[in-house]
This record gives structure tokens, sequence and C-alpha cells, in this order.
């Protein structure tokens, strides 16, 4: 390992206990990678070129000083440095520190890192080197998540397949690096064949980008389970799950919560083994000093009641909520709790596990139990639901669905339990069949190309496309899962400059930046994915045009992922995703054009000018379009939990905590509903008039037309719905 020491830079959650920090063992070296060449002799000569630099420039200012309007005599000085002294009797040694540390930053910099990078987190770096962006060969785009696109690539140096990550942030909010930092320390952290190994970083001293080079799998959970006409066996379920199981174990036990277990987040090679992958939202914990973390995470399908009722204290119970939600859902051959909103996904929680206890509701305090408490308990349905699944399998999954937290146990004794004891036992990973390459991404190209042939055709059917072996492959990621992230993406947003996000994020110029050629989009893909991977938000982007292209909602698509991260005033009304994603889209692409978003404190609502004109307008034609109420059995949520409706149909912003129903509900949604009829109604107008007058050669009429509902395909509720509830409760932690 390199230098001696790294400036002591916090990289992680600053919620993080500081003891898991202590306890934690030190970095494991990676492999494959030349650690960086800073010896410790060399750092502390530097270091004492740097206190001889010090004391000169010490002098300098002294005689600086001397000749200025308030002159310190040397005495003086020499006083105040005596006194220092006195005071901090190891003063000599704490600046030595300071220096070695600022000359390991000036190493990593001289190794070749970024000096944004070497800033905020070389703890993260230490010992390693930068890998040259044209040491590898990119062949093809395999995943796209909501914080990086990731790439098929060959190391040139051995001719070895990997994955490249390239992770989304801003250089220059060292908030933002060390979000990012804290993913890679955190892998370095661990060193277990089910967890995926960081194999080292692509970045140059010039670049503002970065990718994590990790080794190759062939497929993910969510791509495996959804490929058509694959089923797993029993035996091949539990031998998955005994993996997931082993890793979570090693986190756990290492002091790392996943916290965002998922499908797509459990990769397998062609040999069977599973691995945990994206530890984008992971964090150290210290189970006997428990620190306050955001509740915001873990992809909604997944999240545990507890952080849904907004606890900011919790542990490992979190991670086996999500493993038991897999668990069923590989039996069941799909996802059990598919939310579109957090309220939703919390009702689903209730109908299928029981609403918690009043013991429960009591000893746990959580934020939002007086606003979620439904007024009948509800009861247990999990072996009535299941009860054709094995009953060891149901077992477990009673045991990792638990309602309270304290009663999920852990994953070392979920490895014990006699689901892995009985007949038929999990089988060797290498027996396990060969599959296509298949990853969450092609799911959902295959679900796309398949929506867009049947909106062509004629309208498609949800039925349809489950009846033809598809299905919602992909969960949404934790609304605002990046919640430690929102605050600087807000101001980036707050910035008072005309440069946009996608002006930032051009993955254009960062390609160029980074030492990548741009390729021309390749044949043998989707053009979706083309576009996904090689489309930039246009920057001029034209509204004009009287139909959505292919580009445009690929763009549109892209800006839903951005607003995934940057809603800050969703609606907690029941808006399909879809609506809520376009609406924050329209907002983006709308704000290029005029006004900022501008925080008008506690209350979060927009300005009352520019964007606030443009979501009423935006809300005019849209909302009603594509509002639905909630299906009967979702009742219970739209009365207890969705005023989102004041009594005359407006919509409310709210950002504090949800008031409590009104009680007249019926009305409420009567009322909603004939608001919704009556923006159908002016919505068609403005489009004919809009229609009428392009017709007459006039195209400065509202800038919607990127939007034009006609043209869109039609998706089933997917997966931009829970961006609804990425609200700006205050309620919820941060
Ligand atoms: N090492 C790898 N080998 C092959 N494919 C990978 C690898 N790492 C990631 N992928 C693919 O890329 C997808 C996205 O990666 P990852 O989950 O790490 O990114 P993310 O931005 O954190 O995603 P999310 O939005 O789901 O949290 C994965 O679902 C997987 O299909």
């Amino acid at each position: 390992m390199g230098c001696v020491c790294a400036k002591p830079v916090p990289i992680e959650d600053s919620r993080e206990s500081p003891k898991a920090r202590q306890v934690a063992p030190s970095v494991a070296p990676a492999q494959g990678i030349a650690p960086a060449k800073i010896s410790a002799s060399a750092a502390v000569s530097s270091s004492r070129r740097e206190e001889l630099t010090a004391v000169r420039l010490t002098s300098a200012s002294i005689a600086e000083r001397k000749q200025g309007s308030r002159p310190v005599s040397l005495n003086n000085r020499d006083a105040e440095m005596r006194t220092e002294r006195q005071v901090h009797p190891n003063h000599q040694q704490l600046r030595l520190v300071g220096s070695i540390a600022k000359a390991g930053e000036g190493e990593q910099v001289a190794a070749g890192w970024p000096a944004w990078l070497v800033a905020v987190a070389g703890e993260a770096i230490r010992g390693w080197i930068p890998r040259r962006a044209d040491s590898f060969e990119k062949l093809d785009k395999i995943g796209q998540g909501t914080y990086s696109s990731v790439y098929r690539a060959r190391d040139l140096g051995n001719g070895k397949i990997v994955a490249l990550k390239k992770v989304r942030f801003d250089s220059l909010e060292p908030e933002s690096v060390r979000f990012m930092a804290r993913e890679i320390h955190i892998l370095r952290r661990l060193d277990h064949p089910n967890i995926i190994k960081l194999e080292g970083l692509v970045t140059s001293r010039m670049s503002c980008s970065l990718y994590l080079v990790f080794e190759y799998m062939e497929h993910d959970l969510a791509g495996l389970a959804s490929y058509p006409g694959i089923k797993f066996t029993e035996p091949q379920v539990k031998c998955y799950m005994h993996q997931l199981l082993c890793g979570l174990d090693h986190c756990h036990t290492h002091g790392v919560l996943h916290r965002d277990i998922k499908g797509s987040n459990l990769l397998i090679d062609n040999n069977g083994i599973l691995k945990i992958a994206d530890f984008g939202l992971a964090s150290f914990f210290d189970p006997e000093q428990q620190q306050p973390l955001t509740s915001r995470v873990v992809t909604l399908w997944y999240r545990p009641p507890e952080l849904l009722l907004g606890a900011t204290t919790y542990d490992v119970a979190v991670d086996l909520w999500s493993t038991g939600c897999i668990l069923a859902e590989l039996y069941a051959g799909k996802p059990i709790m598919p939310g579109r909103t957090e309220v939703e996904q919390l009702h689903k929680i209730f109908k299928l596990c029981g609403s918690p206890s009043d013991d429960y509701w009591k000893k746990s305090k959580l934020p939002h139990a007086t606003i979620f408490k439904p007024q009948q308990p509800y009861k247990r349905r999990v072996a009535e639901t299941y009860e054709d699944f094995p009953a060891p399998a149901l077992a477990l999954m009673e045991v990792l669905l638990s309602i309270d937290p304290a009663d999920r146990g852990t994953a070392a004794s979920a490895l014990k339990s006699e689901f892995f004891t009985t007949k038929p036992l999990l089988c060797d990973p290498s027996t396990l069949p060969k599959y296509p390459p298949s990853k969450e991404l092609d799911a959902k190209i295959r679900d796309e190309e398949a929506r867009r042939q049947g909106a062509v055709g004629g309208k498609l059917q949800r039925s349809d496309l489950e009846r033809g072996g598809l299905r919602e492959s992909r969960a949404v990621p934790a609304p605002d899962a990046n919640a430690e992230l929102s605050v600087s993406v807000k101001k980036w947003k707050n910035q008072g400059n005309s440069i946009s996000r996608s002006e930032k994020f051009n993955p254009h110029q960062e390609e160029v930046a980074s030492g990548f050629p741009i390729e021309p989009p390749r044949p043998t893909r989707n053009l979706e994915a083309t576009e996904l991977s090689h489309g930039h938000y246009s920057q001029k982007s034209s509204h004009s045009g009287p139909l959505v292209n292919r580009g445009q909602w690929a763009t549109a698509r892209k800006n839903d992922d951005a607003a995934l991260k940057l809603s800050s005033a969703a609606n907690l009304s029941s808006l399909s995703g879809l609506v809520a994603a376009r609406r924050n889209a329209f907002l983006d692409v709308s704000e290029r054009n005029s006004s900022q978003l501008e925080n008008t404190g506690a209350s979060g609502r927009l300005s009352e000018s520019g964007n606030e004109r443009l979501e009423r307008r935006y809300d005019q034609l849209f909302h009603g379009v594509s509002q639905r109420k909630e299906d009967e059995s979702d009742s219970y949520m739209n009365q207890s939990l969705h005023p989102g409706f004041g009594p005359k149909g407006n919509k409310i912003h709210y950002s504090g905590p949800l008031p409590r129903p009104s009680g007249n509900v019926d009305q409420m949604l009567k009322d909603h509903d004939r608001q919704i009829q009556e923006v159908v109604r002016r919505a068609r107008i403005d489009r004919s008039k809009a229609r009428k007058n392009q017709g007459e050669g006039n195209l400065a009429g509202p800038s919607i037309k990127p939007y034009n509902l006609g043209v869109i395909p039609v998706y089933p509720s997917s997966r931009s719905s829970v961006m609804v509830f990425t609200s700006s409760r205050g309620s919820i932690q941060q």
C-alpha cells in the first residue's frame, strides 16, 4: 500500500457511525492493480520540503506584516508561536501529519488522479493508480442505472472482458464526489465470492468523469427471471438464495448495509455464481452505536415498512426484507408487491403481511406512524396467499417478511433455516443451465419493443403483454433514493446560471474528456438502447415540432431519470408515474427556456412566476388525462393516505407532514373526477387550437408538443410510476 497517510476525509455518509469507521478493516488492495508508487519516505521527505516552504512563507508573511498597517514584531510573533506550542504540545506532530496528508494528495495527483477526487476522496483511492481510458475498448452498453451507465469492454492489457460502470456525479460538487466515493470505499472493504469485485478505476488528471472497472457478469437476476421461457427449479432458487445470503452476511458482518437489494443488482455469471452489485446506496453501520440514516433508500418494491414509515435508525433487517421479496418473487415468477407510490407500497405490505401490532407502533415511534396507522388492523395473509409454495420456503418468507424488523433474524440465521436443509437441496452453481446474456436492460428493451409494436399495431392491453411473457421487469429505484445527493442536486438546480443539467452531463463531452472514442450507434442493438447510450439532451430543444420522434422520447426519458432525482414538487395524487415523469420532463425542458426553480423555503413550492405557471399549464393539459382512481382494493389508501386534493380539487403541494384526512373523501374523489373531465375537455380544445395554429403556420404556440399524448406509445403503469412520491414532504428524512 502506498502513501503513509491520506487526508482524513470523511467520505461516508456523515451520519455513519464513527465507530464503524474505526472497526473497519483496512482497505483491501485491489487485484490486478499496481499500487501507487508512493512510498512513506517519499511522502515524509516531501512533507519536509513543504515544512521548509511553510517556514519560508511564515517569515515572508511576518515581514509583510511588519511593513503593513498593523506592525507585528517578531517578538510578538514568537510569543504567539510559543503560546501555540503550549496549547498544543504535540503541534509539531499535527503539523507533520497535515503536511504529510498534503504531500499524500500531491503524490496522488502526481500518480494521475484528478485533483477534485483527491481533495475529497483520497481515502477511497488510497494505494491505487488510475487506469487509462485508452487501455480499454468499449464494446456495448449493458446496463442503465439511475446514476450510471454500464458498458461491456475489453481490457486491452490482457484481453479480459470487463464491465465499466460510468458513474454520474458532479466533480465540482464535493458532496457529490464524496457520495460516489463511498461506493468505491465500501466495495474495497468487501472481499467475498458473492460480492462484485471492484478491479480498478478509470480516470485521468484532466478528466471529470470516472469509470469503475468490474469483473464482467453475463446476467442479472431480474433479466433472467423475466426472460421468456426461463423457469427456475427449486434447487436453483435455493442455490441463488444461498449465495445471496452468504454475500449479505459478509456485508453485514463487515459493517455494511446494502440498502438496495433487488433482482437487477444481483449479477450472475455463466458459471451460476451470484454476486451482489451496486453499492451506490450502501452505507456503513455500527450495530452497537446506531446513528441516524436516511429512510429514503431501497427500491420501492423491496422497501421495508419501517423505511416507508420514516425510520432513521435501522439495521440489517432492511436488507433481509428485500431478500424476502426476492425469495417470494423467485417462486411467484413476478414481483410480489409492485407498488407505484410509497403509499400504495405500504398498503400492499399491510394487505399481505398485516399491519403492525399496537406494541410495534408504540415501541417503534416511527415518524409517519400517526398518518399511516390504519383505523382497523390488517390481517397477515402470507401463508394463504402463497399456499402453493413449499412449506420451508414459506416459513423462511414468513420470517424475512416480518413487519417488525426485530423478527427478521439475520442472514446467518436464514442460512441455517430448514429451507436449505430440506430436499430438494440446493444445486451446485456449475450445474445450472447456461443462458444467453440477459440483463434487466435487455428485458426492458424487449418489453419496450413489444409495446412499441403493440402501440403501432393497435391498442396494446396489459394482458397482452403478460400473455406474451412480458411483464414489468424493472423496479424503479428508490425515489430520490440518493437522498444525500439530492441536496447538492438541488443546489445545481438553483445555481443562477443558464447551464442545464443536461449540458453538465452531456455524455459526448464526458466521453471525449475521459479519452474514450465516441462510437457511432451500433446497428446490432436496438435503437432505443443506442439513444440511451449515446443520446444527449438537446441543448436547443425544439418545442415546435408537431410530433414526438423517438429521439425526443428518449430525451424525455433521460430527463425523467434526472427528474427522479430532482423532483422537488411531486404531488401526492395518484397520477400515473408516466405522467408524473412527463410532467417533470416537461418542467425540466421548459426550465431551460424560462425561469429557474426557486425553492421558497419551508413550503417547498415553486416560485409563483415561471415554473409555477409551467406547472399549472402542464397540470391543466395532462393531469387529468392519465389520472385514474386507485383500484377498489386501494380505497383505504385513497381515503387515509391520499389527501392530495383540496375540496375544490385543487392540487396541494405538501412539503411538511401529511395532514390528517378530512374524512369527506367520497366528495373529494367526485370533485376530482369532475375536474379530470373538465381538464380533458380543455386539453382537447387546446390541442385542436394548437393544430389549427400549426395549420396557419403559427409555430409560436405553447411549448407542449413534445408531450403530445396522442403519439406517445401506450405504456402500462411502469418504471417511472414511483416518481409520484419523490415528494418534498418535509417529514421524509434527508
Ligand atoms: N459487473 C457487471 N457486469 C455486467 N453487468 C453489470 C455489471 N455491473 C452492472 N451491470 C449491469 O448494469 C446495471 C446497472 O448497474 P448498477 O445497478 O450498478 O447501476 P446503478 O446506476 O446503481 O443502478 P440502479 O439505478 O438500479 O441503482 C445492472 O442492473 C446490470 O444489469
